[in-house]
């Protein structure tokens, strides 16, 4: 069956099975998690075909995990899994107090189902004899790029591969779109079972902090992983950069990962390599950076992209290029080659591929995505102050002309990023238009006031020769920085990238940023690249 567009989370995660289940006995799954079988009425020990831990999307033949969750208790909604075909029940002591007292179902208890969830679904799915080989990526930015990068050179090497990560996942080519950047566990076991019998040999996985902190990457073992760079985001989750920082960290111990590569030209990254627990090899931008096993030498630009050769210590050398615009995308690029050579990869197949099919220049969804040249005009996922700083310094105005960013910030996350990601769009732009990103249920108002007295700090302290504007909505927005484009300068629309629609308070608005700007773009007599 080939998902192109599930139209419905149910069709999703049907889709996220393997086919021809054999079924395992629940009590053979309840001993895989240390779930201990409760109710004296249960003696039947039914078939498992799949497990889910939400309960609305529960197929015929799981195991429903009834988790204790931030708001709700699973186990509240049993009767929805058991409608939707769930055969047996685990849930923690807090759960029973939900259940029914006639159940027609069996249930099982751990102390914590979050944690049980993986051990669960390797058991029903076999994933511990049979999964692809995996590659994982994390950092604040540019897992999605470096994952898209690792799947490119797999290609490029012969390989069947998967992907996994925030704009879709895919085996073999189908897409099959994505819901989370790292899925849950239940979903991860069932996918990668899936691909394993399509022959998917290798697969790229984003694995994002949230994905760590809530287990949903237990029970899998990576053969790379791979450290971008960390700075500030997601503090709504982990409270401080420390706990951020531990929580990614976790992936880099032999429970996780056999081997690493990490980047080291920020300080974490730096702390990790040197307290490397599994075999971890070293990448540093700076090519005078002689304690770093692998840097970036002979860098040159041309046009919007990049060659540049990586040197190892042993003198082992590979001459690549990318042309996706940005030094984070050489780092990007530096990264998912040097990933791919520490799995086993040979280095004279690898230069060859790289040579052959530019593998490094994939095109990434709406990643620094290039609309028109004159004004240059790019939208991009920037959503943080170190994406939003760097992304505007790779968009290069022409002779006199003007940096213009577009951008919001997202409601109801990590609200302490907003003043500062104003204060870097007044540093790094000439004209600031603050505007709405998705605003979820949190009104859309003060985010962008928060923004923009972010900025305003900025331009009284340090540059008064910056506009800002405060316009919303964000297509109007758009069309506004346009108008005041000239040829020579370059715009860039932040923060949402491939995304098609607006969360507002939970209604879905069709919103693309690239349509907006070139339609805009048109309007406004510029020549566009579509
Ligand atoms: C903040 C966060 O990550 N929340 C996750 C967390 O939610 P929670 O603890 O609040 O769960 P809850 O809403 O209390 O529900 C508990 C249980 O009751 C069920 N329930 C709940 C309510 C209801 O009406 N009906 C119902 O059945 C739920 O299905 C669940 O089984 O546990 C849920 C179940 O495991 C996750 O689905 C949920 O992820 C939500 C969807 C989410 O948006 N997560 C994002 C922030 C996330 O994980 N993002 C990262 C990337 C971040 C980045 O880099 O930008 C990712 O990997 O995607
Ligand atoms: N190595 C990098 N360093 C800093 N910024 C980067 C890097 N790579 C990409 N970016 C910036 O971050 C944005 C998001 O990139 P990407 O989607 O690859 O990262 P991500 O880690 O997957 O993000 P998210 O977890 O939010 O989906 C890009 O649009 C770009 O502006």
């Amino acid at each position: 069956m080939v998902v192109q567009n599930p139209g419905t989370p149910r069709e999703l995660e049907r889709y996220l099975r393997p086919e021809n289940m054999a079924g395992v006995g629940f009590d053979q799954v309840c001993g895989a998690a240390g779930a201990v079988r409760t109710g004296a009425q249960f003696n039947a020990a039914p078939q498992i075909l799949g497990v889910s831990l939400n309960p609305q999307i529960v197929q015929p033949g799981d195991v429903f995990l009834g988790i204790s969750g931030a708001k709700r208790h699973g186990a509240e909604f049993v009767d929805t899994a058991i409608s939707n075909g769930a055969r047996a029940i685990i849930t923690d002591t807090a759960g029973l107090d939900f259940l029914p007292e006639e159940l027609s179902i069996p249930v099982a208890v751990v102390a914590d189902v979050r944690k049980a969830a993986a051990q669960v679904a390797q058991a029903v799915y076999g994933t511990d004899q049979r999964s692809p080989q995996l590659f994982a990526v994390t950092g604040t930015n540019g897992k999605t790029t470096t994952t898209f990068m690792i799947r490119a050179i797999l290609e490029a090497l012969g390989e069947e591969t998967g992907l996994i990560g925030t704009i879709e996942m895919s085996a073999r080519g189908q897409i099959i779109p994505s819901v989370l950047t790292t899925p849950e566990s239940t979903q991860l076991h069932g996918v990668l079972a899936r691909m394993a019998q399509q022959d998917v040999s290798s697969v790229a996985m984003e694995v994002s902090s949230h994905s760590l902190s809530y287990g949903r990457v237990d029970a899998l073992n990576f053969a790379v992983a791979g450290y971008t760079n960390l700075t500030q985001d997601h503090l709504d989750l982990h409270g401080t950069m420390e706990d951020y920082f531990q929580t990614k960290a976790q992936l880099f111990t032999p429970e996780h990962s056999a081997s690493a590569v990490v980047m080291v030209d920020d300080p974490y990254g730096a702390r990790l390599a040197e307290h490397a627990q599994i075999p971890t090899q070293s990448l540093s931008l700076d090519e005078n950076n002689e304690l770093a096993d692998w840097r970036v030498t002979d860098l040159a630009h041309s046009g919007l992209g990049h060659s540049f050769t990586l040197r190892n210590r042993d003198g082992r050398l590979l001459r690549t290029r990318t042309a996706l615009p940005g030094m984070f995308n050489v780092a990007n690029a530096a990264l998912a080659t040097v990933m791919v050579l520490a799995s086993g990869a040979e280095l004279d197949a690898l230069q060859k591929a790289l040579d052959a099919k530019d593998p490094l220049s994939v095109a990434v969804p709406g990643r620094m995505q290039v609309v028109a040249e004159s004004p240059v005009a790019v939208v991009d996922f920037a959503h943080n102050s170190d994406a939003l700083a760097k992304a505007l310094d790779s968009i290069r105005p022409g002779a006199n002309g003007r940096r213009i960013v577009v951008f919001g910030a997202t409601g109801e996350r990590d609200k302490t990023k907003r003043p500062d990601m104003g204060a870097v769009a007044a540093r790094h732009a000439d004209i600031v238009i603050v505007t709405d990103d998705d605003p979820h249920g949190e009104a859309p108002e003060p985010i962008r006031e928060q923004l923009a007295a972010g900025a305003q700090g900025a331009i009284d302290t340090e540059r008064a020769e910056t506009q800002l504007f405060n316009i919303a909505p964000r297509a109007k927005a758009v069309e506004f920085a346009v108008s005041l484009a000239q040829a020579n300068d370059a715009i860039l629309v932040a923060g949402r990238g491939h995304e098609v629609s607006q969360d507002v308070a939970g209604i879905d608005v069709e919103l693309d940023d690239r349509v907006e700007l070139a339609n805009a773009l048109k309007l406004h007599g510029f020549v566009t690249n579509s």
